[in-house]
């Protein structure tokens, strides 16, 4: 081997070993930080994303290079996700099966090494958090392409769940099959969502192989692994998890589609200073209801996010309004505006102030 090959990696190992030893001494201090929360609050939830988000801020900020940047920020998620798991099993239910959208968010927002309990509907992850079965709680919210997730805001109306932070995904579709060899595709599996993003592609470039409906996209990809000539329309996480080849990756029609994911917990986070807040407002229908309720917020310069209304499900003509607003609920101008909006309206109920997703 060439001599100075030879040199460059024993100057790798050193550095390596160096990185090891430092890794352990970190980890030693995270499990200390650990003990010191757990006295000041035995139910203290141990992750705080406003310090790992600011971990991650002043680390890429003076980042000389060239290491580059965005990788600093996966490796500093593994590096504080595996020094949370020290201080106990952090679990996360999540919108299972396996390998689905929410759980490729999941893993975006806790690392590998949290422990994913994969439940089967919106409504079975907040029970899961609410008993103190799962520290955190992950479901759909919104999606750019198929719109609001109605069914995870209406559970907000009786659980006493907070929201804990958001996760934006990018949602990218791909083939899958077991030998990765498109000739061998004689049906494609996939859920009607899915299906439906990638109409196009699959005109043009399957136009005589039958779709099929199933109920995840992650059961088309387990079906795929156990018949050769079946593709799945799935993510990258399924192919992963389920032993499966690309066919051809992203090929959904419109690019630019993301699903916003919310965490739950029985806990609020940490202001961090960039901070949403949402609430749940409901009014009577009369002329002038919205307008009298969203003033407060203008008037006080605070910037709306998103609204959306759902009819109530206590009474006839009563609805319920789910805003987001940038700020955080200690700011004065923000507890000022939930003031007036609270004189004015049937009942408000503040969902959390949670960390911007970034
Ligand atoms: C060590 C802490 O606890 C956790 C671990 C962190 C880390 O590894 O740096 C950061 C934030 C917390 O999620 C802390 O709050 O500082």
């Amino acid at each position: 081997m060439n001599r100075d090959l030879q040199e460059l990696r024993r100057r790798i190992d050193q550095l390596d070993d160096e990185i090891l030893r430092l890794l352990n001494e970190r980890s030693t201090y995270v499990i200390e930080i650990g003990q010191l929360k757990r006295q000041n609050d035995a139910g203290a939830n141990l992750h705080t994303p406003a310090r790992e988000a600011e971990i991650i801020q002043r680390l890429t900020s003076r980042n000389p290079g060239p290491f580059p940047s965005d990788a600093i920020r996966s490796v500093y998620r593994e590096i504080m996700s595996a020094s949370l798991s020290l201080e106990g099993p952090q679990k996360v239910a999540y919108l299972g099966p396996r390998a689905t959208f929410t759980h490729l968010a999941s893993r975006q927002k806790f690392g590998e090494s949290a422990q994913y309990v994969p439940v089967t509907s919106i409504k079975d992850v907040f029970t899961e958090v609410e008993r103190g079965r799962a520290n955190f709680g992950v479901v759909p919210i919104e999606n750019s392409t198929e719109g609001v997730v109605s069914h995870t805001l209406d559970m907000f109306i009786d659980s006493p769940l907070l929201i804990y932070g958001e996760v934006l995904l990018e949602v990218s579709h791909h083939l899958l099959s077991k030998s990765g060899a498109k000739e061998e595709i004689t049906k494609i599996y996939s859920h009607p969502h899915a299906l439906a993003q990638c109409r196009n592609w699959l005109e043009t470039h399957v136009p005589n192989v039958p779709l099929s409906e199933v109920a995840s996209t992650a059961r088309a990809a387990e079906m795929a692994s156990e018949d050769a000539s079946a593709g799945a329309i799935a993510s990258e996480l399924a192919a992963h998890l389920y032993g499966l080849k690309v066919v051809q990756s992203r090929i959904e029609d419109n690019i630019n589609n993301f699903t916003r994911f919310l965490v739950l917990a029985k806990t609020a986070p940490q202001r961090t200073g960039k901070d949403k807040t949402s609430v749940m407002i409901s009014v009577k229908d009369r002329a002038g209801a919205l307008y009298d309720l969203l003033r407060p917020f203008a008037s006080s310069g605070i910037n709306m996010t998103k609204i959306e209304s759902r009819p109530s499900r206590r009474k006839a003509w009563e609805y319920i309004f789910f805003v987001d607003v940038e700020g955080h609920v200690e700011e004065e101008r923000m507890k000022k505006a939930l003031d007036e909006v609270k004189s004015r309206c049937l009942f408000m109920k503040i969902l959390g102030s949670y960390p911007a997703h970034a």
